[in-house]
């Protein structure tokens, strides 16, 4: 049995489009399919946890067809069972696992391999908790930022724009203009950031990101040298600098040329630790809210995923 679950807002109603096409394709016929349709924020993690406690002795795949939010929602809702192979179909505004990945076929021939033949990448995905409490333990796929980025993402998330320019297919002008609402008012962070047990005591600094990939904010390539490959995370950390080279650092991250700016540095490492003595902006996986102590580790399990 495959399960598709399909998030009905994601990238301004694509993912429904795209379910309509492949539920005509032979292949969803033919290979016991079953389509679950989120009805609200959260839901695809439910309906992942009960269908795999349920059926996970009889599902080949479980099937995404959204964007990041949802795919982290998933890979949530299914870490008990990481054997479980998981296969993205992307459909979201942004879609930066995607890019991480290297998927890049179209929906209905993406569908059709992931059901007859498919290819596979094994990563371990992020595991990160905010508390020191292990239960409260979750996983990401693309990066943990704090400071700027994470107040751009709340900012984006909760503007107006953002459902106008996904209507137009350029999901990311809303971070675009996101970022230079939040410029002029933001205040750096002091942080202590531990790398693998070694201690920074970092001053003024206006982000730090933790990636499993390079990509976030639907195609910036904040950490050109991160891999989902590799077994280990890379750390950007921008330092203090006059708020014009921000700007300067915005148009080059695009390319990933940033990281030649002094104020970038770049880090790797298993076991990050994010602390801080006031409460910081966060962002997982573009899901942006706040945290002053943040843990994030690379987990002993791998996890399937299935591409075209
Ligand atoms: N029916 C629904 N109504 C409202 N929100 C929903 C519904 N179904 C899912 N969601 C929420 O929508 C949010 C956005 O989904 P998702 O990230 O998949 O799409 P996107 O924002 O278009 O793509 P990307 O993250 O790649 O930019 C997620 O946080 C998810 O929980």
């Amino acid at each position: 049995m495959h399960i598709v679950i399909v998030n009905t807002i994601a990238g301004n109603g694509r993912a429904l489009n795209i379910l309509e096409k492949i539920q005509h394709d032979h292949s969803f016929q033919a290979n016991q399919c079953r389509s679950f349709i989120t009805d609200y924020k959260g839901h695809a993690e439910e309906i992942v946890k009960q269908v795999t406690e349920i059926y996970h002795e009889k599902i080949k795949t479980v099937i995404i067809i959204g964007g990041d939010g949802t795919l982290h929602e998933v890979l949530n809702g299914m870490k008990h069972y990481p054997e479980i192979p998981l296969a993205f179909i992307p459909a979201g505004s942004g879609n930066d696992f995607a890019r991480g990945a290297g998927i890049h076929t179209n929906p209905v021939t993406l569908f059709k391999r992931i059901i007859d033949h498919p290819r596979t990448l094994s990563f371990k995905p992020g595991a990160y908790l905010f508390h020191n409490d292990v239960k409260s333990r979750r996983h990401f796929m693309n990066s943990i930022g704090f400071g700027l980025d994470a107040e751009v993402a709340y900012k984006a998330d909760n503007s107006s724009f953002k459902k106008v320019f996904n209507r137009m297919r350029i999901g990311f002008m809303s971070y675009v203009l996101a970022f230079f609402t939040v410029l002029p008012t933001y205040q750096s962070l002091d942080i202590t950031l531990t790398i693998d047990g070694k201690v920074k005591q970092v001053k003024g600094a206006y982000m730090i990101t933790v990636s499993r990939h390079p990509y976030y904010g639907g195609g910036m390539k904040i950490a050109p040298q991160a891999s989902l490959k590799k077994d280990f995370y890379s750390v950007i950390v921008v330092e203090s600098m006059p708020k014009w080279k921000i700007l300067l650092l915005f148009i080059t991250v695009f390319w990933g040329k940033h990281t030649s700016l002094r104020e970038v540095k770049q880090y790797k490492g298993r076991a990050i630790t994010v602390e801080s003595l006031s409460t910081i902006p966060v962002q997982v996986d573009g899901e942006a809210g706040s945290c002053r102590f943040c843990k994030m580790e690379i987990p002993e399990q791998k996890r399937m995923v299935y591409f075209g």
